[in-house]
């Protein structure tokens, strides 16, 4: 085996999966740390002004733990690095990025991705989890989790962000065919508070993996 990466939006839960898979299969689980994410208030509180700078700070950590997970025989990696355009491409959308840091950013990633696809490590996870929210649930978890420069509190205008996201992340999940794929149903599924429900969501991710080992 194998590269897992999980998928999802904001709270959506992939952190604590990545937990408990990496537990279930005794695997190695690779973070992105939001507490060490000195980029990520920065972006937060002025996104015209550092969307561009984060998207290049998430860039290089992601490649980085890819680099980890692919050196290694079975890492599961908490996001994937083909979010990061979709989160990019809608910032850029709202006019917190120009064309040419846009153009700058596609060209740098699909150069990146093209270079580790032609050495000699694969570049392709061997299996994709997305978790699926409604906005309303992802609301809610955002609201529970409490995390100051995400709440919307603190900035009204990102409810519309958050419904945007929410509402891209369905076609970029359809449309997603570089490895194989499955969704996981967050609103049904509570895997955090609920054992039987995390129990049913392990058994459906080992059930996929059995069909592509
Ligand atoms: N490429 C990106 N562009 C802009 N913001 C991003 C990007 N990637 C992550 N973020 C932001 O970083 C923060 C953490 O993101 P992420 O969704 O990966 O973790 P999380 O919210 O802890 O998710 P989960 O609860 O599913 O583990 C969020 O505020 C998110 O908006």
């Amino acid at each position: 085996m194998s590269v897992i990466v999980l998928s999802g939006t904001i709270g959506a839960g992939k952190s604590s999966l990545t937990e408990m898979l990496a537990n279930k299969l005794g695997t190695k689980a690779l973070y992105e740390s939001v507490e060490d994410n000195d980029v990520l208030p920065l972006f937060y509180s002025d996104p015209e002004k550092y969307a561009f700078l984060l998207q290049i700070y998430f860039l290089n950590k992601r490649f980085a733990s890819i680099k980890e997970a692919l050196a290694d025989d079975n890492n599961i990696l908490d996001r994937s690095i083909y979010e990061d355009s979709l989160l990019f491409h809608l910032n850029a959308d709202l006019g917190r990025a120009n064309q040419k840091e846009v153009e700058v950013y596609d060209d740098l990633l699909s150069n990146m991705l093209e270079r580790i696809s032609k050495s000699d490590i694969k570049t392709a996870p061997d299996l994709l989890i997305h978790i699926k929210v409604s906005f309303d649930k992802m609301l809610e978890r955002i609201n529970k989790r409490g995390r100051e420069f995400e709440q919307l509190d603190t900035d009204p205008s990102l409810f519309n962000y958050y419904q945007e996201l929410n509402k891209r992340y369905d076609k970029w999940y359809e449309d997603f065919d570089i490895c194989p794929k499955i969704q996981i149903d967050g609103d049904k599924y509570d895997f955090v508070e609920n054992p039987e429900d995390a129990k049913k969501v392990l058994e459906l991710i080992e059930q996929k993996l059995n069909t592509i080992r």
